[in-house]
């Protein structure tokens, strides 16, 4: 696979903190987390659960804000931004894909990619966002007639059709096995090979970080390890 186009930061974080409040109870979901991601770069976020993948990954994506620490997206500070622009930016920049796909069940692959490409402001057609994650067969399909890997594909479709600078994943194949996962794994890495588009992908899965260029562990609110892969392997070499 092409190496990582390592020109230039995508985000770069310091500092970051948040802390969740309940009533008198306080977590510390981030407890000072510095990293920069590197433009095209595709990152594998492991740790075990309640280690703050999630948290560091709403913030990237603007869906959050911390507690202390600064976020900038390339030359603009997030953690300056009013939430008008904060809204703008995930408009604009960011793809979030989820563990369960969302997916509006009344419509067909190609409408529930269409719903978004019609907002864009430079969007592919959504039937070459379905081809590049391999469902060009398939977009004539209510999201009931889907496997649950094609329903996530259909959602990695709707993520990309905006062209965005980077792809936010939160267990994207959590709920998958391993045959249909791997699927999902090679739609997000030819994503990232063809377009460029910087990838972040929380995992539970231990074995997923082979296809990364870059591996980040978290543990205890806090990056425990941050290594680069010298080799990768295909998501079908892959199994869990
Ligand atoms: N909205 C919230 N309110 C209160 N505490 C929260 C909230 N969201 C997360 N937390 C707590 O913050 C810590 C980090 O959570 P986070 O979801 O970021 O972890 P994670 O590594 O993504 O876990 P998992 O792998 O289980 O999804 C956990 O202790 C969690 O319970």
């Amino acid at each position: 696979m092409d190496e990582a186009q390592t020109t230039g930061t995508v985000f770069r974080v310091s500092g970051l903190t948040r802390v969740y409040r309940t009533g008198a109870v306080e977590v510390q979901a981030l407890r000072g987390v510095d990293l920069a991601l590197a433009e095209g770069e595709l990152v594998v976020l492991l740790g075990a659960s309640g280690s703050g993948k999630s948290t560091l990954l709403n913030i990237l994506g603007g869906l959050d804000r911390p507690s202390g620490g600064r976020v900038f997206f390339r030359q603009t500070e997030l953690t300056r931004a009013s939430d008008r622009a904060l809204t703008a930016f995930r408009r604009d920049h960011v793809g979030f894909v989820f563990q369960f796909y969302n997916l509006v069940p009344s419509l067909t692959a190609r409408e529930n990619v269409a719903l978004v490409t019609e907002i864009a402001r430079h969007p592919m057609r959504p039937e070459e966002a379905l081809e590049r994650v391999g469902l060009g067969a398939r977009m004539d399909h209510f999201p009931a007639e889907l496997s649950g890997g094609e329903q996530q594909r259909v959602a990695i479709a709707r993520a990309i059709a905006k062209r965005p600078d980077v792809l936010l994943c939160d267990e994207p194949t959590g709920a998958l096995d391993s045959a249909t996962g791997v699927q999902v794994l090679e739609a997000l890495t030819a994503v990232n090979a063809d377009l460029g588009t910087a990838t972040v992908m929380v995992t539970h899965n231990a074995a997923i970080r082979q296809i990364a260029h870059r591996v980040v562990r978290m543990g205890d609110g806090q990056i425990k390890a941050d290594e680069r892969n010298e080799t990768r392997l295909e998501p079908r070499e892959v199994s869990w």
